[in-house]
């Protein structure tokens, strides 16, 4: 690709008057409608903000051709439960120099430079404007190359990031479910505040499983934050209909 992707749509409705919900530019012209937001709040601090059209079908498009063809992918071996398995999808990370490593199931990718990738630069950019506070300084990128690609139950709450972190992910092509579900709560910590093995039976069948499910679908954006990482897990399942190739790109920010 010569140059940087442009991302972003021209006002589909030139010349009408803004609706309420249009932002206006620094000279008052009609700017184009911020992407619908769904805000989840999964209770005790943890949230997830849901912005399915944050891109253009045909910008999204365009990335997925070209991060499936420059990114340089690999499946690494990783261990599970003290197994060597395989990486079910394909990975590559980028980060900032300087970074403490990322280490994660005894496996240390190599931090690529954002510079052999301006493409991930202009899509950070549009992330850091979407969420006005944000500080993104590394970025995980997963690509699934069928059904049979996964992510399995974990949470990102290595030390690095810190206790509340913010990870936005955004999807490019094929749409893939993604679960959250509330870790089990500490058993051992309940014991200690004197809940009986009989009550804490009861309690854990009265409640309901908390879990939620997202429709990515390509372009969107997800955002978890707050105590999301402490407090949840989430995972990307199998899907046996899930023919085509799904790109993921989770910002992160390392903590200096
Ligand atoms: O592919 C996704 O939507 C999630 C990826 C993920 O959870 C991760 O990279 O930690
Ligand atoms: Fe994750």
């Amino acid at each position: 690709m010569a140059s940087r992707l442009r991302l972003g749509q021209p006002n589909p409705n030139p010349g009408l008057s803004p609706s309420p919900g249009e932002r206006k530019g620094e000279e008052g012209e009609a700017r184009k409608p911020e992407p619908r937001r769904e805000v989840t709040d999964l209770g005790g601090g943890s949230e997830v903000v849901h912005i399915p059209r944050f891109m253009s079908r045909e910008t999204a498009w365009e990335m997925f051709e070209h991060l499936d063809k420059r990114i340089p992918w690999t499946r690494p071996t990783i261990r599970v439960f003290g197994r060597s398995v395989v990486q079910p999808r394909d990975t590559c990370y980028v980060a900032d120099k300087g970074l403490t490593d990322l280490r994660y199931s005894g496996h240390q990718p190599h931090a690529h430079s954002w510079d052999d990738f301006p493409v991930l630069k202009d899509i950070l950019k549009e992330v850091h404007e979407a969420l006005p506070g944000s500080h993104f300084n590394s970025l995980l990128l997963n690509r699934y190359k069928g059904g049979s690609d996964y992510v399995s139950w974990h949470a990102d709450d290595e030390p690095l990031y810190g206790p509340t972190p913010e990870i936005a992910s955004v999807t490019f092509g094929c749409e893939r479910e993604f679960l959250l579900r509330k870790k089990p709560t500490n058993t051992k910590s309940q014991a200690a505040a004197g809940e009986s093995g009989e009550t804490a039976r009861k309690r854990l069948k009265a409640s309901a499983p908390q879990q939620h499910s997202f429709l990515l679908k390509h372009g969107s954006l997800l955002v978890m934050r707050g105590y999301t990482q402490r407090d949840w897990q989430h995972a990307v399942p199998k899907r046996a209909r899930a023919a085509s190739t799904r790109i993921n790109l989770t910002f992160r920010r390392v903590l200096p």
